[in-house]
């Protein structure tokens, strides 16, 4: 990563505004405008989990007595328009590493519960996207520099269960990647025609199309090995090859069911032991074309982790997401010890753009891949997008090509490939083994 340019006094913060919007599940969540001396505006939306991690940077929620059953943010937009404005205002919107550790201090706590993280990540995005604008350039350029030109292999998130949707499915998020496609463009093309194909392969087994919290599919189906069965059908149909051209991802999100010790498939009506969950997932890797498993084990299984992690981590992206958390201590501790190979990226997990750049540099230094991710609640915002490029991590999770939280962030990785011109590489299949 490129150190930011040196600010001028044109880079000073003037203004800063909090205000209450709402995300794509209703819910109200924190935007942030940043103004600076040159009038440069920034502007950021905080995005929202459902499946969080025990380790997550705090998002302050109002009461109970608060609206939208308790979950309003008035109190981190009322920290947003008073402490927090007052503790940058005046500072140099080039130094995001100064500003974020500012915010950091100002909080106070270890997990930013006092102000919220959702509050101090809408500053800490808000000001980065101001600088870019009065340095005049893309925010993927901003902070990655003239080398910010990998396009991201997408995550595309078909099929929805667990916290997700409503339907019996006991893992959470089942995707599709393109990794056979050569470009951006190309890979969004080939996602949205199996997208297509999906919808008419289950409505015609006579399957619900409706969707969950990320636009995925959310069918009646109650084991994987159904639902992979569908994607490899549609991936066929479409006319492509399984694994070639288009490969599979899953997110079980396996802290949402484990219970005293166990993995309680409550949809399946199966209970199986740490033992017996790692070697159902193996047999799924071996049985499917399933290229990385995003939190296969609970955030408090590292034993199952390692084991898994050693079964099946030569073949297989491991990512890591409830059990780091973006956290880079948390990270380093499973670099470490073996749990997994990779670890998601979730701007809101850790609260500032400092933090979770640095995690992906520890990642990165690893040997270990980085996934840029979006969270289930989220907005139009497409921060994540240029983060993916800035970052070169060269993989993102953005959810399904139907909703237009979901499709902002493609459309935007659609205009930087653009922008790029032949200098655009994408990252393709390579992405998915750094080391
Ligand atoms: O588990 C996840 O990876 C995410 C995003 O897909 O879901 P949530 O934002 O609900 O934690
Ligand atoms: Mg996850």
């Amino acid at each position: 990563m490129r150190a930011p340019a040196v600010g001028t006094a044109s880079t000073v913060i003037e203004t800063v505004i909090g205000r209450r919007i709402i995300d794509s599940r209703g819910n109200p969540t924190v935007e942030v405008d940043i103004v600076l001396a040159d009038g440069s505006l920034g502007r950021a939306a905080v995005p929202s989990g459902a499946s969080t991690g025990a380790r997550e940077a705090v998002e302050l929620r109002d009461g109970v007595a608060a609206r939208w059953h308790g979950r309003g943010v008035d109190r981190a937009v009322a920290h947003v328009n008073g402490e927090i404005a007052a503790c940058v205002r005046g500072r140099d919107a080039s130094d995001q590493a100064g500003l974020d550790a500012a915010l950091i201090a100002l909080d106070g706590t270890a997990t930013k519960s006092r102000l919220g993280a959702n509050a101090i990540l809408g500053v800490s995005l808000a000001t980065a996207k101001a600088a870019a604008a009065a340095h005049r350039q893309p925010l993927y350029r901003y902070l990655g520099g003239a080398d910010a030109r990998l396009l991201p292999l997408p995550m595309m998130n078909v099929v929805n269960g667990g916290a997700h949707a409503d339907n019996p499915l006991d893992f959470q998020e089942f995707m599709i990647v393109p990794v056979g496609a050569d470009t951006f463009a190309e890979a969004v093309r080939m996602g949205s025609e199996v997208f297509h194909t999906l919808r008419r392969d289950l409505l015609a087994a006579g399957h619900s199309t409706g969707v969950g919290d990320e636009g995925g599919f959310a069918p009646e189906l109650r084991t994987a090995e159904e639902t992979l069965d569908f994607l490899v059908a549609a991936i066929e149909r479409t006319g492509y090859r399984p694994g070639t051209d288009i490969g599979l991802v899953m997110d079980p999100a396996s802290s949402e069911f484990f219970r005293d010790g166990v993995y309680d498939y409550a949809g399946e009506g199966v209970r199986r032991t740490p033992a017996e969950h790692a070697g159902h997932l193996a047999g799924l890797i071996d049985a499917y074309p399933v290229l990385s498993v995003e939190d296969p084990m609970a955030e408090n299984d590292l034993d199952g982790w390692r084991e898994l992690t050693a079964r099946v981590g030569d073949r297989c992206q491991l990512t890591g997401d409830d059990v780091f958390c973006t956290n880079e201590t948390l990270l380093r501790k499973g670099i470490r010890s073996g749990v997994g190979n990779s670890v998601l990226i979730k701007v809101n997990q850790i609260g500032t753009l400092t933090e979770a750049l640095a995690a992906v540099t520890t990642a990165h230094r690893a040997g270990w891949t980085a996934v840029m991710s979006h969270r289930s609640g989220e907005t139009e915002d497409t921060t994540i997008a240029d983060l993916a490029v800035a970052t070169g991590c060269g993989q993102i999770k953005t959810g399904s090509l139907s909703r237009s939280d979901r499709t902002a962030k493609y459309n935007q990785l659609i205009r930087i490939e653009e922008e790029l011109g032949d200098s655009a590489r994408f990252a393709g299949r390579d992405a998915l083994r750094r080391a």
